[in-house]
């Protein structure tokens, strides 16, 4: 993927990057999100996530620190969720306390993709300051390559999950314990650490859409293979492709992958408010969500198509079904993004916790 320039493709041209756009890094992650899962969600991690809230937010030196990393074919790590705080990421306990100029960092972060194989990592903590008073949460970057012997003291890696699916990148603990970072360590996104969640976040949306277009493109494989079994395989002396029963299923698949496109394509190109530099929120959670239910119904049903066959490892329909299955949970879970969907649509804001209801300004002003 380094040599065929697709690592870093949405890097601006000055730090060696492309400088492509969502929607131009969105259409290279379907093609290969087709053939291979893992490779797509490298990709995409690749070039939007972290590395997006870097180019977006980071210094000259940050920037061109993971332009580096990235071009030479890391896989950035964001690391967002913790034991405790999964869908409620917002309450997450991961602190990074200021001493001096530097940053203290203690905390707990699991199921983080490319836990010790990543060099680069954009850790979400909550920021204190000398006393221990909370400013908000910052993203602090952290360099991990043992190859180069850079091993941050007080940062080890946890052990490995394993998984359905998606078996050739680790999920893993980080656990940090007293890792001393300094203030050029520090990303600051616009507004301060007291907006620095809803920034960080903000940046995530790009995420949103690569993973929701990783889900479409594998549903696209799966349909692309229904269409060539349909066609191969005769029962009762009759092509598949001849019983109506299938027929209807597949060209229901067909909608779900291009309705899902569509939506996709559509949060690449948009904006959020306040010229962002990243998809819009609601148009991004409203096509992952969509997307990842329907690539999980879609690689299903053209599992059924190949009866036996497709339950084997003879076909990818069964790999592709294991690796399909995560997009509804990772990266928001499905029932998340409906509440966020929702709470634009009636104009609620949608805090989760008993008591957090609020009304937004429309419905207020109604
Ligand atoms: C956002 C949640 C964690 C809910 O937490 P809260 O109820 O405490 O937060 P809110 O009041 O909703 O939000 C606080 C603040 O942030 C703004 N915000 C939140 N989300 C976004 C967003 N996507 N884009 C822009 N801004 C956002 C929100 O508007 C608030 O700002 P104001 O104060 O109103 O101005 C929860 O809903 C949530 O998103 N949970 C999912 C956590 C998640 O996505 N984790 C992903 C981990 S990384 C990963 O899984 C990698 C896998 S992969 O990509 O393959
Ligand atoms: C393969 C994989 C890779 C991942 N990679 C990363 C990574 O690189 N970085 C990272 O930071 N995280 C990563 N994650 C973690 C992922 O972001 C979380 O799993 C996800 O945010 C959900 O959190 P949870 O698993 O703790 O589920 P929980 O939050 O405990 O949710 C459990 C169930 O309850 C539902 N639920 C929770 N709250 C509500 C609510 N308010 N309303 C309705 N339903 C609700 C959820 O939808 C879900 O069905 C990864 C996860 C997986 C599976």
């Amino acid at each position: 993927m380094v040599e065929a320039g697709l690592m870093g493709m949405t890097i601006p041209e000055r730090y060696g990057g492309q400088g492509a756009s969502w929607l131009e890094t969105v259409l290279v992650v379907e093609e290969i999100a087709r053939a291979c899962t893992l490779s797509a969600r490298i990709l995409v991690e690749a070039n939007m996530g972290a590395v997006g809230a870097v180019m977006a937010y980071g210094t000259e030196p940050q920037r061109e620190m993971v332009a580096r990393q990235v071009l030479a074919g890391d896989k950035p790590a964001i690391c967002i969720t913790e034991p405790e705080a999964g869908s409620a990421a917002s309450q997450m306990t991961t602190t990074a306390r200021r001493t001096g100029s530097d940053y203290v960092l203690n905390g707990r972060k699991h199921w983080i993709t490319g836990g010790g194989v990543s060099r680069v990592h954009l850790v979400l903590a909550r920021v204190l300051d000398a006393a221990g008073n909370e400013e908000g949460i910052g993203g602090f970057l952290v360099v991990r390559d043992p190859e180069a012997g850079v091993v941050p003291e007080g940062f080890t890696v946890g052990p490995r999950e394993r998984t359905m699916g998606l078996c050739g990148m680790p999920e893993a603990e980080l656990v940090f314990d007293g890792m001393v970072v300094g203030e050029n360590c520090v990303l600051q996104p616009p507004g301060g650490f007291r907006r620095g969640f809803a920034a960080l976040m903000n940046a995530y949306n790009s995420q949103r859409v690569g993973a929701g277009t990783i889900a479409m493109g594998v549903a696209a494989g799966a349909l692309d293979h229904a269409r060539r079994y349909l066609r191969e395989r005769r029962q009762f002396g009759r092509p598949l492709a001849e019983f109506q029963g299938l027929q209807w299923m597949l060209a229901d698949m067909d909608a779900g992958v291009h309705a899902s496109r569509l939506m996709l394509r559509e949060a690449a190109v948009s904006r959020g408010p306040d010229g962002s530099a990243f998809p819009d929120p609601m148009m991004a959670a409203r096509a992952k969500m969509f997307a990842s239910e329907t690539a999980v119904r879609v690689v299903n049903d053209a599992l059924q198509m190949f009866g036996a066959r497709g339950y084997g490892n003879k076909e990818p329909l069964e790999r592709m079904y294991r690796d399909v299955r995560m997009f509804t949970i990772a990266g928001g879970t499905a029932q998340i993004l409906k509440t966020q969907v929702a709470g634009g649509l009636l104009g609620i804001k949608t805090p989760q916790t008993r008591g957090g209801y609020g009304v937004a300004g429309r419905l207020a002003a109604e």
